[in-house]
């Protein structure tokens, strides 16, 4: 079957094979050899800080891998086994460089002798456990954006839509290679089934055309016969693989070559199948007669009733057991033998030699997915702008009529330029709090695989949120401009617009930040309430800006809502005169707009700078939001 696949593909593409050497960064398939890993002495730490409020922080150390040497030859399909917790995951992170910050590593890990580090997130794919896609993408899409991501630059398009199409068709998903990924909100049944989303998890991990393979319990979730499709595939596939699997059946077990065995962070047995059975039973273990290979290798790893130092004690003897027994020593041979690094071959070479696409080449493909995400749902951009259209005509209704040249026509265009704030603000702020951790899974795996530099996804991110804000902020405006009667001049109007769109580009940029400064969702919209009802009472409406108490007036110059409350009552109220009153009723009595632009505290002069300052928060917000964005991803690495 390898073979097979290679020569499909190759006589696909390549009929004269010195066309296919010239071009095999082009192809995607670089001629190697092959991969064999090898590492010695694995251990993982993590490092655990518990919060402590007016006390330093408590920090503690876990190890959650003890010293694991193993070895996977080259092209075979290996299979990590363990009960739950036992520590899988942890080394598979650890060995394709994927671990998070918190995690530290230790040991020598080596690709055909060569030590790597972070290198092995190019050189390898990585298949994860949970399938993380953008649902509104078609199979196809989806493939296509990752392939212009993760392949060599000196790949063409064409090129990355023959990989693709090779693989839907490998794989199984030409039927489906037109469906959408995920469900719509909209009732339309588009979902790929579990067998469907994992070969397609498999399918973007291969890419890249890697040598070398983690795949992290692609069974789980399927029944028995796409469990065994995917590990069939798998084990047919040209490349090495490690995967870790929780209990296999017999037909699933039988597709690897061979299988480590860990509990409670250690090394086990290391070896084939009729060797581990052997091995636990000369280490006294009874196997059932109907009992299958996978379910009996588990139960020998499952702690033993009792204390868990018991247990690690049991942990412990199997594992010495297994370092004195004849079967380690074909992988200490193994890793022996990459002691002397194949010389720096030609295959070597091309492993490490791969050329990334540039930044703004990345920048153009996650903001078009970023954009294709928005327009995929049609109706719920709709029913977005029908809420906008519906909210902004009932509260247009209260000032119809209200609008005049006297003193409550003074209150009513407050009130009507207040309201255009807080719708502007409040639905943004919030909207975009909820964004990051929604999406942060994915940007997280992606990240972790190397495909892109945080920097293009936040620009991506924030561009492709502008037209639909934009829209949004101006129907709200023209709405509530119409049905109050505000100022009737095309520069006034022009204006109000302008501060309403700048107003909710700032709300969405500080939601940003708050999502991207706090742990998680309900952490930031406490302290959000907060920062945005302060903003709100010092916007110039709720007290005289002039009597703010001196260490709080500093804040108001945060407050977005006051620099557009400000500007918007300045186009309101500038050279309007004759303003009538009747003092017995109304008290202050404004008779010209200045007056009331000086009764607020806010001064004519100041409209220009308002609008700079809101393109500064703006751009001051995205930042801080930025900086703390890269972190939080980093965090979960
Ligand atoms: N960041 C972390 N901080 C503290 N403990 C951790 C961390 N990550 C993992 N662990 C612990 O390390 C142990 C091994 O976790 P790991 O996910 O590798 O297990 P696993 O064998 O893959 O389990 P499963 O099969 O359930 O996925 C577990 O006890 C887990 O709770």
């Amino acid at each position: 079957m390898t073979m097979k696949l290679d020569s499909f593909y190759l006589q696909q593409q390549f009929p004269n094979p010195s066309e296919y050497k010239k071009n095999k960064y082009q192809n995607g398939y670089d001629g190697r050899e092959g991969i064999t890993l090898t590492w010695s002495d694995l251990s993982v730490t993590v490092k655990q800080i518990k919060k402590k409020f007016f006390k330093s922080n408590a920090v503690t150390y876990k190890k959650l891998v003890n010293n694991v040497s193993g070895a996977v030859e080259n092209g075979k399909l290996v299979a990590l086994m363990g009960p739950s917790g036992a520590g899988k995951s942890t080394i598979l992170y650890a060995l394709s460089h994927r671990h998070s910050d918190q995690m530290m590593v230790d040991g020598d890990v080596k690709i055909n002798g060569h030590r790597v580090n972070k290198s092995m997130c190019r050189i390898s794919g990585f298949m994860r456990q949970e399938d993380i896609f953008i649902g509104d993408l078609t199979v196809k899409e989806h493939l296509l954006f990752m392939a212009c991501l993760k392949l060599d630059k000196r790949t063409t398009y064409q090129e990355k839509e023959h990989r693709v199409s090779y693989l839907i068709s490998e794989l199984g998903l030409e039927h489906c290679k037109n469906r959408k990924i995920g469900g719509s909100m909209f009732g339309q049944r588009a979902e790929l089934s579990g067998g469907e989303r994992k070969r397609l998890s498999f399918a973007t991990a291969c890419l890249s055309n890697p040598a070398l393979l983690f795949c992290d319990e692609p069974t789980t979730g399927l029944d028995s016969l796409n469990a065994i499709r995917i590990v069939s595939m798998m084990a047919s596939w040209n490349a090495t693989i490690l995967c870790t699997i929780h209990q296999p059946s017999p037909e699933v077990l039988k597709c690897f070559s061979s299988v480590m065995l860990v509990a409670d962070g250690s090394l086990v047995f290391s070896g084939s199948v009729d060797d581990a059975i052997n091995f636990f039973r000369s280490a006294g273990y009874h196997m059932n007669v109907n009992e299958g290979a996978g379910e009996f290798l588990m139960s020998c790893l499952a702690p033993p009733p009792g204390s868990a130092l018991s247990a690690r004690m049991a942990v412990k003897r199997l594992a010495h057991q297994f370092v004195i027994s004849e079967y380690s020593k074909t992988t200490e041979l193994l890793i022996a033998l990459q002691e002397q690094p194949i010389k720096a071959s030609k295959m070597t070479e091309t492993l490490f030699d791969h050329k990334s696409s540039s930044w703004l080449y990345k920048f153009y493909y996650i903001l078009y997915r970023s954009i294709l995400e928005l327009l995929r749902n049609p109706q719920l951009q709709w029913l977005k702008i029908a809420q906008k259209i519906v909210v902004a005509i009932a509260a247009g209704l209260c000032y119809v009529g209200a609008v005049n040249n006297d003193q409550a026509g003074v209150q009513a265009v407050q009130g009507a330029l207040f309201i255009l704030i807080t719708e502007n603000t409040f639905p943004a702020l919030y909207a975009a709090l909820a964004l990051i951790p929604k999406e942060l899974p994915l940007l997280v795996r992606e990240m972790r695989d190397g495909d892109y530099h945080p920097s293009a996804l936040y620009l991506a991110k924030i561009i492709s949120h502008l037209p639909g804000l934009a829209l949004d902020a101006f129907i709200f405006t023209a709405i509530i401009y119409l049905f109050a009667n505000l100022r009737p001049t095309t520069f006034a109007f022009s204006v109000v617009s302008l501060i309403s769109i700048l107003c909710i580009l700032v709300s969405t940029a500080c939601g940003f930040m708050f999502a991207s400064v706090f742990e998680n969702y309900e952490l930031a919209s406490v302290f959000l309430i907060l920062f945005d009802n302060t903003m709100m009472i010092i916007s110039g409406l709720f007290i005289k800006l002039s009597t703010l108490p001196l260490m709080i007036s500093w804040l108001q110059y945060l407050s977005w809502m006051r620099y557009s409350y400000e500007s918007l009552s300045i186009i309101q109220w500038q050279d309007v005169k004759n303003i009538s009153c009747d003092a017995s009723t109304y008290l202050p009595c404004f008779r010209s707009g200045s007056e009331i632009i000086d009764y607020y505290s806010f001064s004519e002069d100041h409209l220009y700078w308002n609008i700079t300052f809101l393109v500064i928060l703006f751009f001051c917000f995205n930042v801080i939001g930025y900086i703390f964005f890269v972190q939080k991803i980093r965090k979960h690495f």
